[in-house]
């Protein structure tokens, strides 16, 4: 017996996160296999456990993944745009619910995991909802806002009720993503926390404390990785290779590389090293990339949206 997942806020993420799962659940519908794709990081469900064995939790096997889905959005246009989304998706996509408008609550009521998926700014007043009190009492709540601390969290919701943040990033979309979670005591929930965002990549745990850094290097990194891979691409254009040939080879060297860093467990100076024979042109390469910065420019752009991410829903007054 499945449970239900609600996304409140189902725009980029909770479109990346739902597909990761949808699709996984697709696959494990065609193949009795495990999944080739489920990383863990150094989070390995711990074995023997099943799934929690609570009132809303009943008897679902290790794998289990929700069996039902609710989205919110603000808007009914967003609603109807995210309706198709979901429908391109296959058939468990179109088994989605979508609720645009004022359907929070309802929502909530129904679920037994709630995912927040809104702008930070928009998750205390999703929380703040008349009859959200009753509704959330209990439940586990997935936070992935930005800045938005546990314990700002634990304010907006009963008592009872279980808090945890998660910073996942876009990739889950394909099943590539990076998503930390915040630890809990309860290892039934830490399965099926496992359990989701393994089934959009890799998953693991982090004290909060860490939270903005991953925001920064996992959370905003697709964006930072996205212009190197641009400018690599225009460079290759630059030399007269065609434009997507010239991306093709950026974004396979892109992947391959960060695998053996990944799989091969190689150092990026090894990496480096690697590649760059004496006096030949990837050196020539490298000198051009250190006189301009890129290693520190990279690192001090880590260090700014870390410092962002902490202020993100705060109250700027404060
Ligand atoms: N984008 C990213 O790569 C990452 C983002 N995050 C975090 O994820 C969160 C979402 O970001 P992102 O997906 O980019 O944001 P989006 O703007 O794409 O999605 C937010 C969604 O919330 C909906 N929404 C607005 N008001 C309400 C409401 N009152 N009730 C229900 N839904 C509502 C919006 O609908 P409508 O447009 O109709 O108002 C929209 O669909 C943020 O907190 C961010 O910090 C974390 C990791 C990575
Ligand atoms: O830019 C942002 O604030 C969000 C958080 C991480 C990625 N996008």
């Amino acid at each position: 017996m499945g449970y239900t997942l609600a996304v409140l806020g189902c725009g980029t993420m909770g479109i990346a996160i739902l597909s990761g799962v949808l699709s996984s659940l697709e696959e494990r519908n065609s193949t009795p296999l495990k999944n080739p794709n489920h990383h863990t990081g150094d989070s390995e469900p711990p074995s023997g456990i099943s799934t929690p064995t609570g009132s809303q939790f009943l008897n679902a096997p290790e794998e289990s993944l929700p069996s039902k889905f609710i989205a919110t959005v603000g808007r009914e246009e967003t609603g109807r745009k995210l309706k198709k989304t979901f429908e391109s998706l296959g058939r468990f996509g179109s088994d989605v619910e979508i609720r645009a408008g004022k359907g929070n609550v309802n929502t909530v009521q129904e679920a037994d995991v709630i995912l927040i998926c809104s702008k930070p700014n928009i998750a205390k007043t999703i929380l703040s909802e008349p009859g959200m009190t009753e509704a959330v009492k209990g439940k586990l709540v997935i936070s992935i806002c930005a800045g938005v601390t546990i314990s700002q969290l634990v304010s907006w919701v009963p008592e009872g009720t279980t808090v945890v943040r998660a910073m996942p990033n876009t990739p889950c979309k394909i099943r590539e993503g990076m998503t930390v979670v915040t630890p809990l005591s309860d290892a039934l929930l830490r399965t099926l926390i496992l359990n989701i965002f393994t089934s959009c990549g890799r998953c693991r745990f982090l004290d909060e404390k860490y939270f903005d850094a991953c925001t920064a290097v996992a959370g905003s990194g697709p964006a930072f990785v996205a212009l190197v891979l641009e400018a690599m691409a225009d460079g290759g254009v630059m030399m007269g290779l065609p434009r997507v040939e010239a991306l093709e080879l950026a974004a396979q060297t892109l992947q391959g590389t960060g695998r053996m860093a990944l799989y091969a467990g190689l150092h990026p100076a090894q990496l480096k090293d690697s590649v760059t024979t004496p006096g030949g042109c990837t050196i020539a390469g490298l000198l051009t990339l250190e006189d301009g910065r890129v290693r520190s420019t990279m690192a001090r752009a880590i260090q700014v949206a870390t410092n962002h991410a902490a202020g993100l829903g705060q109250d700027p007054k404060k």
